[in-house]
C-alpha cells in the first residue's frame, strides 16, 4: 500500500496571516487538497498561533465531516494543557505529539523516550482514551532502546523527522546516508509493532527514496515543499487570470 498523503496547511495559514483578510483559506485549500487525493489534512498550532490559529480547527473538523468523512485529521504538537483541551474539542483521528519549544522556528528533533517516558505514558493514555491515533515525533536514527520506549508508552506509531534527509537535497551521497539511518529505524519500529510515519522537508523529489526505504511507510504528512510547488505551478494561471483582470 503506497504511504497515504497529509496535507500540512501551516504554511497556508502564515501566508493568510500576512494581512487581515480571509484569504489564502485554509479550509478551502484544504477542501482542494481533499479533492485531489490526499488522505488527510494536518496542524501543528503553535502557542504564539504564527501559522495556524487555535480558531482555524473547528473549520477543517467541519469540512471532513460534513464533505470527506473518509479523510483524517491530523493536529500536531508540544502537549501542554492548552493543546491537549485544543485536540479535546477538535477530536483529529491522530495527534502527533512533537517536542517543540515555543521558541523553536520550527520542529527539528524527536522525542527523548526513555527520558520522558512516563511523561508521554501519561498523555498517550489521555488521548487515547479519547479515541484519537497517537504518533510520537521520532529521530530518525532512533536506536531500538529508544523505539522500545516509545512502545512501551502506549502509542500506535512514530512519525520520522526528515529534515535531515530533507536537507541532503544537493548531495546524493549524504541522501543515501540518511536514509539508511531511516531504513534501520524503520525495520525495527516495523519489529516492535509500532507503524511509521515520516515528516519534514519532504519533496516529489525526495518521497520516492524515502518509500523505498521505509516499505512499510503508513503516512507522510506534507506542507512547506507542497505548498512551494503550488504556488509555482499555479503561478502562470494565475498572472493569466491577473492580466485580463487589468483589462
Ligand atoms: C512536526 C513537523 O515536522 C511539522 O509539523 C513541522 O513542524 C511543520 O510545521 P511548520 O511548517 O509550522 O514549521
Ligand atoms: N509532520 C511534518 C509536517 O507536517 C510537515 O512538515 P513540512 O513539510 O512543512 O516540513
Amino acid at each position: 500500500m503506497p504511504a497515504q498523503l497529509s496535507v500540512n496547511l501551516n504554511a497556508v495559514a502564515m501566508l493568510r496571516n500576512r494581512r487581515d483578510l480571509p484569504w489564502p483559506s485554509v479550509t478551502g485549500l484544504g477542501r482542494i487538497a481533499l479533492q485531489n487525493g490526499a488522505h488527510g489534512l494536518t496542524v501543528h498550532p503553535r502557542p504564539d498561533q504564527r501559522h495556524i490559529r487555535f480558531s482555524d480547527l473547528p473549520g477543517i473538523r467541519a469540512l471532513i465531516d460534513d464533505e470527506f468523512p473518509h479523510a483524517e485529521f491530523n493536529i500536531e504538537g508540544y502537549p501542554t494543557d492548552e493543546f491537549l483541551e485544543l485536540v479535546e474539542a477538535n477530536e483529529p483521528e491522530q495527534v502527533t505529539l512533537v517536542p517543540d519549544d515555543p521558541s523553536q522556528a520550527t520542529s527539528d528533533h524527536g522525542w527523548d523516550f526513555q527520558g520522558k517516558g512516563n511523561f508521554l505514558r501519561a498523555v498517550v493514555q489521555r488521548l487515547k482514551k479519547n479515541g484519537a491515533r497517537v504518533s510520537l515525533f521520532c529521530d530518525p536514527d532512533a536506536s531500538r532502546a529508544s523505539l522500545e520506549a516509545a512502545g512501551a508508552t502506549g502509542a500506535d506509531r512514530v512519525e520520522f523527522y526528515t529534515g535531515p534527509y530533507g536537507g541532503t537535497h544537493d548531495d546524493p551521497a549524504r541522501a543515501a546516508e540518511e536514509l539508511e539511518k531511516l531504513a534501520t529505524a524503520g525495520r525495527i519500529a516495523a519489529e516492535l509493532g509500532l507503524g511509521v510515519n515520516a515528516g519534514h522537508d519532504l519533496t516529489v523529489e525526495n518521497l520516492p527514496g524515502l518509500a523505498r526505504a521505509i516499505p512499510g511507510l503508513l503516512e507522510v504528512s506534507i506542507g512547506h515543499g507542497l505548498i512551494a510547488d503550488a504556488i509555482e505551478h499555479g503561478m502562470a494561471e494565475t498572472v493569466r487570470r491577473f492580466v485580463k483582470a487589468c483589462a
